[in-house]
């Protein structure tokens, strides 16, 4: 994490290209006098309008350079937003999600003619070129010869950063003819910094100054090279560990890169990312230049008709950054990246160039047909543009830049040119690419990390209730099971049911005691007082810690309200229970009495029966008595009483 940095303005020469012999000898772009009648490759786009596509439809009809006959004033009207990004239709609020809408920014860059050459091309004020044949070119800037890099980062690179800052992607890429002017662009020399080391300072200058507003800043970067459709980690060696040395002896060619082929890869979860790739964690400009240094050690160069050092691939800088706000602890993350291509050419010589100039021009075209395809959909009716196949696949180069082109970054480019009589239709393909360009029409959108978050949060929030309630089902369950098992376990589900009940009030007591506590800071008059009397950045400060408060004040509430119910369902419970014993006893006395009744009426019954039974057998003895033989005491001594006659 960073701080606080230093930014020192030193360039080490290892990060810089010679300059040119025709620069030094502060040559100039002899510029056309006469007004021609045009015919413009394409008519450029109107950037005032707030409605693009609008404006762009409403546009005079676009003529291509295969169709020199139509003729058109070429001019078109141009606006520059007050932060200095042209080209930007707006930066608009989609609910809280900021965006940019805007078409690329296109921009030219002369390169200085040589000595005594003649040139059918000229500059015109700070938007238009025009072709004694092809007609005249508005862009957001057309850079003279006399342009430096200072000039140019000013227009196009400084409004970037400031995007990047506001957690935008933004990428700038130099796209022409070999020897036009694009690593001098990118890199600059020793007297002229280019946009990469312009745009770095300008990055650590703005952590400096934002790291004292509870900001804390990281920067990494990483650095690849694309060579013959093969794609290289210019940061990655084997024979050296990071972190890179920032003091002493630090000599970027005592390590040696890698040289392993990275893959891309296309995923749902992750989108269009190069596998393996390196990147390093810097703390200064002059840290992350000694980066860079190591990957322009490692860049393949070597010599073509136009350029003595030609780079013979393309190369990609990325510069991220991570911002977090040490309030909040939420984190934004942007990244800038400076894309220096390799340049057209007619066929080499050389076998060797041949091959890589087969390689660099198959995967341009594959840029110019992306940039065809995005360029007619986007003035095409937007149902039909959803429908059209973009190529990305074509080649390495689109595939790497395919999220940047779909509205993932702010893209802007600089074109860089030759006027020279001999480079004539390559400066012609290069102008025809740049009024593509600039008709191709995005939509950013800010990396809302805080948006994330909130979700992350509310999710945790979520799956936390659900545990609890899970619990509460569970004891709910063990209770049941209790209360329903033998009966001594009635007891024991009174006295949990109690513990519980006892539990949620301490509970509720609690919840009390925080809402009075949160209570306290929000309703007092004299606090918002002093929040008003604050600087805005602490007034707003406060006031998102207020906004946060009540909303942890509502959730109390809503928990609160959710505990009340719970108390009172409990304790109806617990009457209910307590009344069932009563309720059972009842039923039993009732059914007691009821069998005690029973068995008095059996009693009864009883002892009818045994009076019965006494009567009964009383009479059987009178009968028995009655039938017993009387002594004879007149017939001889033995003789019986006949029944009946006595
Ligand atoms: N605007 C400029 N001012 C001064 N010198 C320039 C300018 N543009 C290019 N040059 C010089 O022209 C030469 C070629 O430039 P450079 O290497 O930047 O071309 P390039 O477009 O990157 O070529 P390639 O695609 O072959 O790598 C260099 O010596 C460079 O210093």
């Amino acid at each position: 994490m960073i701080h606080k940095s230093p930014t020192r303005r030193t360039i080490p020469r290892s990060h810089q290209t010679p300059q040119s012999p025709a620069l030094r000898s502060g040559m100039s772009l002899s510029l056309g006098k006469r007004k021609t009648s045009v015919t413009p490759l394409t008519t450029p786009v109107s950037v005032t309008s707030s409605n693009s596509r609008r404006s762009r439809q409403n546009s005079p009809t676009r003529s291509t350079i295969s169709s020199p006959t139509r003729t058109s004033s070429g001019s078109s009207s141009r606006g520059k937003l007050s932060d200095g990004l042209v080209n930007v239709d707006s930066v608009l609020r989609n609910g809280s999600t900021p965006l940019y809408r805007g078409t690329i920014s296109v921009s030219i860059r002369v390169k200085p003619p040589e000595v005594n050459s003649k040139s059918l091309w000229s500059v015109r004020g700070d938007h238009t070129i025009s072709h004694e044949d092809l007609g005249e070119f508005t862009f957001d800037n057309v850079f003279n010869p006399q342009a430096d890099n200072s000039r140019v980062y000013e227009e196009i690179g400084k409004p970037l950063i400031d995007k990047l800052f506001q957690g935008f992607n933004a990428i700038i890429f130099a796209y022409g003819m070999t020897g036009s002017g694009k690593t001098f662009t990118m890199s600059g020399t020793a007297d002229d910094a280019g946009l990469i080391l312009l745009s770095v300072e300008q990055v650590f200058a703005l952590i400096a100054a934002e790291s004292r507003e509870h900001k804390s800043f990281a920067v990494k970067v990483s650095y690849l090279e694309i060579y013959n459709e093969k794609i290289y980690d210019l940061l990655s060696y084997q024979d050296f560990k990071p972190p890179l040395p920032t003091h002493g002896s630090f000599n970027p060619k005592s390590v040696h890169s890698s040289g392993t082929e990275l893959q891309i890869r296309d995923d749902a979860k992750h989108g269009v990312r190069v596998v393996g790739l390196t990147d390093q964690q810097v703390h200064s400009t002059d840290e992350l230049m000694k980066w860079i240094a190591i990957g322009n050690k490692n860049r393949r160069t070597g010599e073509t008709d136009y350029n003595t050092r030609s780079s013979r691939s393309h190369t990609i800088v990325s510069v991220a950054l991570t911002c977090t706000d040490l309030l909040t602890g939420l984190e934004t993350n942007s990244t800038l990246s400076l894309c220096d291509l390799a340049g057209s050419e007619r066929a080499a010589g050389q076998q060797e160039r041949r091959k890589e100039g087969a390689f660099i021009n198959k995967s341009l075209l594959a840029l110019g047909t992306v940039i065809s395809k995005l360029s007619a959909g986007s003035t095409q009716a937007s149902s039909n543009f959803g429908n059209s196949h973009i190529p990305y696949r074509d080649s390495k180069l689109t595939r790497i830049l395919q999220p940047a082109l779909s509205g993932d970054s702010i893209v802007t480019t600089i074109c860089t040119i030759d006027t020279k009589a001999d480079a004539m239709s390559e400066t012609a393909n290069t102008i025809r690419f740049a009024s593509r360009a600039k008709n191709v029409s995005m939509t950013v959108k800010r990396n809302e990390v805080e948006a994330s978050a909130e979700r992350e949060k509310s999710l945790h929030s979520l799956k936390r209730q659900i545990d609890e309630q899970q619990e509460v089902i569970c004891e709910l369950k063990r209770q049941q099971n209790i209360y329903h098992g033998n009966g001594s376990g009635g007891d024991l589900g009174m006295d949990a049911l109690r513990r519980e009940n006892e539990a949620l009030k301490s509970r509720l007591q609690h919840c009390e005691k925080l809402l009075d506590k949160d209570d306290t800071p929000v309703q007092d008059e004299q606090f918002l007082e002093i929040v008003e009397m604050l600087p805005t950045a602490i007034g707003a400060l406060l006031e998102s810690k207020i906004q946060g408060l009540e909303s942890q004040l509502r959730e109390y509430r809503f928990h609160n309200a959710r505990l009340e119910r719970k108390l009172a369902d409990a304790e109806t419970d617990l009457c209910t229970r307590q009344q069932q014993p009563t309720r059972a006893s009842q039923d039993l006395q009732r059914l007691l009495r009821e069998q005690e009744e029973e068995i008095m009426e059996l009693r009864k019954g009883l002892t009818r029966k045994n009076k019965m039974l006494e009567a009964l057998q009383s009479a059987k003895r009178l009968r028995e008595g009655a039938l017993r033989p009387l002594p004879l005491e007149n017939n001889g001594g033995t003789g019986y009483r006949v029944p009946g006659k006595l």
